[in-house]
């Protein structure tokens, strides 16, 4: 007799290595109650950001992000840029804004800022002419009927030959990657900081697990970093 329902960790997709990286305050928060940006991160941890940047393939937040902290999401270090441009990359990763209703502004920092290419991710059911502005800017992708799929998004991102995404939140996006089954590993640094607020975003929030299919990890490492500690976890899979 099969099993009825088979874990969707069960299922072998084609699809990039996927890691978040979050900055979140000692009680778990990732910005303030009025979802003001909070500078989680000390100098160090945002150089240890900036070198995953520029490993990584590409870079992925959600249209929250954009428009409560209009990120450029650029390498910061000249260094590093120069080096992606010696081994024939762009300066910058590839910038993906996932972002079911083409809310991405056209003045955003991701499209003033730094060379590379951008992807705007949207749902099939985003406003037509948002969407052919967009074009003028970025590649645009759309999967998904109300919300972006982000399994197919991924799927496609890794035949446009992506290897490494790293997610950089917020809350919804991290959220949706987790339940989706999509991230192999967390980076969280956890700052000395409380910020409280009921209505704060959290390292994850959506919708929520049951108690039946709770995420489980795997520590691989605890490093005290100035003030804080950068935790790193391997997501346990079939969950
Ligand atoms: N401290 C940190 O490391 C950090 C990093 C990033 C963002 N933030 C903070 O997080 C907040 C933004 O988080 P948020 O939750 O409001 O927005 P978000 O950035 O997580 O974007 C979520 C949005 O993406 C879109 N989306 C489309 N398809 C989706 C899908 N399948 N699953 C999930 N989302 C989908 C939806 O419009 C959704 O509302 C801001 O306050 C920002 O300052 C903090
Ligand atoms: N690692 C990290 N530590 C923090 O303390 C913090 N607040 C963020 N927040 C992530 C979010 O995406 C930020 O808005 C961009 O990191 C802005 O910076 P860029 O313009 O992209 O360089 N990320």
């Amino acid at each position: 007799m099969l099993p009825i329902k088979l874990f969707s960790g069960a299922r072998k997709m084609e699809k990039p290595f996927i890691f978040i990286n979050s900055a979140m305050s000692a009680d778990g928060k990732l910005s303030t109650k009025e979802r003001k940006q909070v500078r989680i991160s000390g100098k160090l941890d945002f150089e240890r950001v900036d070198e995953l940047r520029a490993q990584a393939d590409a870079i992925m937040v959600g249209i929250g992000t954009v428009l409560s902290d209009d990120p450029s999401l650029t390498v910061k270090s000249q260094e590093r840029r120069a080096a992606r441009k010696a081994a024939g990359k762009d300066e910058n990763p590839v910038r993906i804004v996932v972002d079911s209703s083409a809310r991405t502004p056209l003045d955003a920092d991701i499209f003033k800022k730094g060379e590379g290419t951008r992807i705007i991710a949207v749902s099939n059911s985003a406003p037509a002419e948002k969407v052919r502005k967009l074009e003028e800017k970025a590649v645009v992708i759309r999967t998904g009927t109300e919300k972006v799929d982000l399994e197919e998004l991924v799927r496609k991102l890794k035949e446009m030959g992506i290897k490494t995404i790293m997610v950089e939140g917020g809350a919804t996006l991290n959220w949706g990657m987790l339940s989706a089954g999509l991230v192999d590993e967390i980076y969280t640094f956890v700052g000395n900081l409380i910020i409280g607020g009921k209505t704060a975003p959290t390292f994850t929030d959506g919708e929520g697990f049951t108690e039946a299919e709770l995420l489980g990890l795997e520590l691989l490492s605890a490093e005290k970093i100035e003030d804080g500690i950068l935790l790193k976890w391997k997501v346990k899979k079939g969950n």
